[in-house]
């Protein structure tokens, strides 16, 4: 098995459904990345050596998910010098805003990457291409994702229009 060139790392196992996505992405894309729990608040230590390693362990980016009063992303971002990308996940109580809220506004010098609230889809495909800009096949990927989406929405265009005309 390839060395993972990704971490998927979240606060809690309860974060994994709205997390999955990014794994889903990754996959699609055959990069190799590895998936943990990790919490800023609840295993310091753990956080500590997982985000200081990590760039000596191989990993070439971070995505990091974290509800409510989301620490981890930005406390990563802070020990490593990989880039890290933030997804707020949404919990029971106010959709979303406090995770996205203590994920987004980092202080200048400690930048995370934060998508939309229970983005992990485009976290995993904003990863693959952080990847690709130094690897041409992952490139090529891409742009033929890219391709099919646009071959998507023309199929969708072309049902809707059906669909009005009767
Ligand atoms: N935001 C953080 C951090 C952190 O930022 O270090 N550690 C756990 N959590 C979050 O607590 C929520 C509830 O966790 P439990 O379901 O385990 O009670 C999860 O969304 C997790 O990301």
């Amino acid at each position: 098995m390839m060395a993972p060139s990704v971490g998927v790392i979240m606060g809690s196992d309860s974060d994994w459904s709205t997390m999955e996505a990014a794994a889903l992405a990754l996959a699609e894309f055959e990069v190799p990345f590895e998936v943990g729990v990790v919490s800023a608040h609840r295993t310091v230590q753990k956080m500590v050596d997982y985000a200081t390693s990590a760039a000596d362990r191989g990993l070439k980016v971070i995505i990091t998910g974290a509800g409510g009063a989301a620490h981890l992303p930005g406390m990563v971002a802070a020990l490593t010098p990989l880039p890290v990308i933030g997804v707020p996940v949404p919990l029971k109580y106010l959709d979303g805003m406090d995770s996205l809220l203590s994920i987004v506004q980092m202080p200048a010098g400690v930048p995370v990457a934060t998508v939309s609230i229970g983005g992990a889809r485009n976290a995993g495909l904003l990863a693959v291409r952080i990847l690709a800009a130094s690897d041409p096949v992952l490139l090529k990927r891409m742009q033929a994702f890219q391709t099919n989406l646009e071959q998507i929405v023309a199929e969708k265009d072309e049902a809707l229009r059906q669909r009005l005309l009767g």
